[in-house]
């Protein structure tokens, strides 16, 4: 008898649970989608037919690949319907505001910058990163703070801000002036062999992730070498995979991409445990008496305060996250920044002039950067013509007003901040020419200019990055002139964020001491 009873309740179990498996498959793939397009379409919110599993992707992805076909035929910054096509044919048709679907992911296009603003300033803990983000994401940054969300996204801000602020921030000018004139050497090096044409993007590429090698985790570049190599390499192939296989439960197939995904993700991690590791040992063995002053440090720090809910893994995901957005960004923001300045050679001469001006001929020391009003100008109207970040999607994580809109527990709202970038609406009929005097005044309309996001979760190394980037290009600009070599071809892709297809190519003249 209990015999009969013990499994009686063993199958009535199993069956709950077999119910409430495919009750919540049911309810994601079919009811809910259903439910928030019809939410959507009654508050007269359209957009293009879903395709089964797939929503709209294979239709972005077939814009996209005949977008960019074919490089463009002069340097020109009107990417817009080169780099989101979709969103072009969409809003033409479906009017501003537009539901697509990414997979089964319901997406709400939103241009309307009051609305952005409400949104990014008041909703930071109700809307997150989805779980398709993260899924796509997560081997190359697990659930650091760029892909955490809620309480623990709270957390992990209020335990890393600190590291990007204030003299902590300032602390770190050093090591950029160290690295910048390291790079300089080396291309005062390549033109006095003769080489005048070089691809600069490769320089600064390997410049920002030096700085972010030395400051934040206090190692060489040529130590992160080998971390920073597999871990863009795992980025590449992580990103191939999700165009190879987008249904469900693929990610648990054996498959090569599968296999080589977790192989480097497990070398990654052996690296990165070696450099935690060091520091730790130093500590235990009283070569030092902290962990250090670095973000890192305060990462290893807090492991140790009682309560606190971090740990050893989430110190490696939260370095990958701090490795991964804190260089390509910046060195992309660079990298077209020397591109404008290139093809623009009189804001080249003025930005030349206000730097030697404010420095003297000196190196460049973190007080005097807010005098650089032109090359700010110049770096802001970088971003807004090539922002780094194209789109900012978030997911809502409970149902909430929005203005006048409704939006529903599983929308996703995505930002399409290229688009808001170039829109004549917004800066006018000029608003894909290269003109830094748009930023001379500081009267903006919010949420029209958002390189960094805005609100609570906005990009928490924007001063880092202005820092940097401000650092870099004054050292630059004053060793070298630039001009675009005949051998750049301008072909703007978007692979995660803007990138110039082939690199940049310029040619240098070094400049008299
Ligand atoms: C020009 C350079 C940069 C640009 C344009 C940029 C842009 C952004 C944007 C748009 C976001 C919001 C992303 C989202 O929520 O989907 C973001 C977040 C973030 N950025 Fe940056 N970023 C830059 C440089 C940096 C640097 C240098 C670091 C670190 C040293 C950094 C670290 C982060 C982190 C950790 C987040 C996540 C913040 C959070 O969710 O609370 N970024 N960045």
């Amino acid at each position: 008898m209990a015999v009969v009873i013990l499994i009686t309740t063993f199958l009535v179990i199993l069956l709950t649970l077999l119910l409430k498996v495919a009750y919540d498959t049911i309810s994601c793939y079919f009811l809910n989608p259903i439910r928030i397009r019809k939410i959507m379409e009654k508050q007269g919110v359209y957009g293009p037919k879903p395709r089964f599993l797939t929503g709209n992707i294979i239709d972005m992805a077939s814009l996209v690949s005949s977008a960019v076909s074919q490089d463009m035929k002069s340097i020109n910054h009107d990417i817009v319907a080169r780099l989101l096509p979709h969103f072009v044919a969409w809003s033409n048709q479906y009017g501003k505001r537009f539901l697509y679907w990414n997979g089964i992911e319901p997406r709400l296009c939103l241009t309307d910058t009051g609305l952005i603003k409400e949104f990014l300033s008041k909703r930071s803990l109700i809307s997150g990163k989805s779980w398709q983000q993260q899924q796509g994401s997560k081997h190359f940054i697990g659930r650091g703070l760029l892909m955490a969300n809620g309480k623990d996204w709270h957390h992990q801000r209020h335990i890393v801000a600190p590291a990007f602020m204030g003299d902590k921030l300032k602390g770190y000018g050093g090591h950029m002036v160290e690295c910048t004139k390291e790079m300089v050497e080396s291309l005062e090096n390549v033109v006095k062999c003769g080489v005048s044409e070089v691809e600069i993007g490769e320089y600064l590429t390997n410049l920002t992730a030096d700085i972010i090698s030395r400051t934040e985790f206090g190692t060489s570049y040529e130590k992160g070498k080998q971390i920073f190599h597999l871990l863009t390499q795992l980025q590449a192939r992580c990103a191939q995979a999700t165009r190879h296989f987008w249904f469900p439960g693929s990610r648990f197939f054996p498959n090569t991409y599968n296999r080589e995904i977790k192989c480097m993700k497990m070398e990654v991690e052996r690296l990165l445990m070696e450099i935690i590791q060091s520091r730790k040992d130093c500590v235990e063995m009283e070569r030092s008496n902290s962990y250090g002053s670095d973000l890192l440090g305060i990462l290893l720090d807090e492991i140790k305060k009682e309560g606190g809910n971090l740990n050893l893994q989430l110190v490696m995901d939260e370095c990958k996250t701090f490795f991964f957005a804190g260089h390509e960004t910046t060195s992309l923001l660079l990298t077209w920044t020397v591109m404008l300045l290139a093809s623009n050679p009189h804001w080249q001469d003025k930005v030349r002039a206000e730097v030697k001006e404010v420095f003297k001929g000196e190196t460049p020391s973190v007080d005097q950067l807010s005098k650089l009003t032109l090359l700010n100008m110049v770096i802001n109207e970088s971003m807004r013509l090539y922002p780094p970040a194209t789109v900012l999607p978030r997911m809502a994580f409970e149902d909430f007003e929005l203005g006048n809109l409704y939006i529903p527990k599983g929308l996703s709202i995505w930002i399409p901040v290229l688009a808001i970038h170039h829109s004549e609406e917004l800066w006018g009929n000029d608003a894909n020419e290269f003109n830094p005097e748009r930023f001379a005044s500081k009267s903006f309309i919010p949420g029209r200019f958002i390189p960094f996001a805005s609100g609570p979760r906005n990009c928490v190394g924007q001063s880092f990055a202005m820092m940097e980037t401000k650092i870099i290009l004054a050292i630059l600009i004053s060793k070298f002139s630039f001009t675009i070599s005949e051998n750049y071809r301008h072909a703007p892709v978007i692979v995660l964020t803007i990138k110039p297809k082939y690199g940049l190519q310029v040619c240098l003249k070094p400049l008299d001491p």
